[in-house]
């Protein structure tokens, strides 16, 4: 694991230690696998809005440079560069990296995996991308105000970012850790702790000090009756952000 100010060893490990897991829609992940189509579609739907692109082709996402920073297994970067983008993905556990390169390469996919952080990058002088994907990660690090000012400047002028998590608020707390963890068992006990999810000032705010403007939090929310996700304009418990640097 690299020993960098966004890292939190602890939650690294606890990453780490489900690294196995990643593409099992059965497995510890199966809440993240439920979620996918949604964020999928409204990540997909915004890039291609925000560039000015032709969505009905088949590769709608050719040309654009995308950064997946803490990309788990691939849930997300896969699909990315089946859209066409040329995806880096980036995560500071070195068992998923693992996990992700050897799935991608069942898979056919070529994509640029690499054990590190977003502050990694930004020493190594990594080139700024069109787009960073930030996907339930931010309240997984030691440090989200200065882990949110390093994935936008690895925005370029004109790119955009979006960021998923969870919101602080009694709602999330009685679904996203009581309801989720404790009675329905869908993750582990533990895998989020409460002090750590974000109100969407807390994302928007360092984003916007790091030089993006930032839309209003789209809401994501799980519908019981039908057992799937929506987009909803409840930011309650889990909502994303959209944020983009002026040319
Ligand atoms: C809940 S998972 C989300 C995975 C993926 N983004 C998705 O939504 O499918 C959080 C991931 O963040 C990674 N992570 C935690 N701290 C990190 C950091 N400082 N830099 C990069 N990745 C980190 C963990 O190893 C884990 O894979
Ligand atoms: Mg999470």
């Amino acid at each position: 694991m690299p020993q960098t100010p966004s890292i939190d060893p602890d939650e690294v490990a606890k990453f780490s230690a489900m690294a196995a897991e990643w593409w099992d829609p059965k497995g510890k992940f199966r809440p993240l696998h439920k979620f996918n189509p949604v964020r999928l579609g409204f990540i997909r739907d915004t890039l291609v809005e925000h560039f000015g692109l032709d969505g009905t082709q088949r590769k709608p996402l050719k040309g654009l440079r995308i950064l997946d920073i803490g990309c788990g297994g691939g849930l997300v970067s896969e699909p990315m560069a089946r859209l066409g983008a040329s995806v880096t993905g980036v995560d500071a556990s070195e068992a998923n990296i693992k996990t992700a390169l050897t799935h991608a390469r069942e898979a056919g996919l070529d994509i640029d995996y690499r054990c590190g952080t977003a502050e990694g990058l930004i020493e190594g002088g990594e080139e700024p991308f069109d787009a960073v994907l930030n996907l339930e990660v931010v309240e997984h690090v030691a440090d989200p105000g200065q882990f949110l000012r390093d994935t936008a400047s690895l925005v370029r002028p004109g790119g955009m970012t979006i960021t998923a998590t969870l919101n602080r608020t009694p709602k999330a707390f009685a679904l996203a850790i009581v309801g989720a963890e404790y009675v329905m068992r869908w993750l582990p006990p533990g895998t989020h702790e409460f002090a750590k999810f974000l109100r969407p000032e807390e994302v928007s705010g360092p984003l916007e000090a790091a030089g993006l403007v930032a839309d209003a939090p789209q809401g994501v929310s799980f519908n019981p009756l039908s057992d799937q996700w929506k987009l909803s304009s409840d930011t309650k418990v889990n909502y994303m952000i959209v944020a983009r640097r002026p040319e």
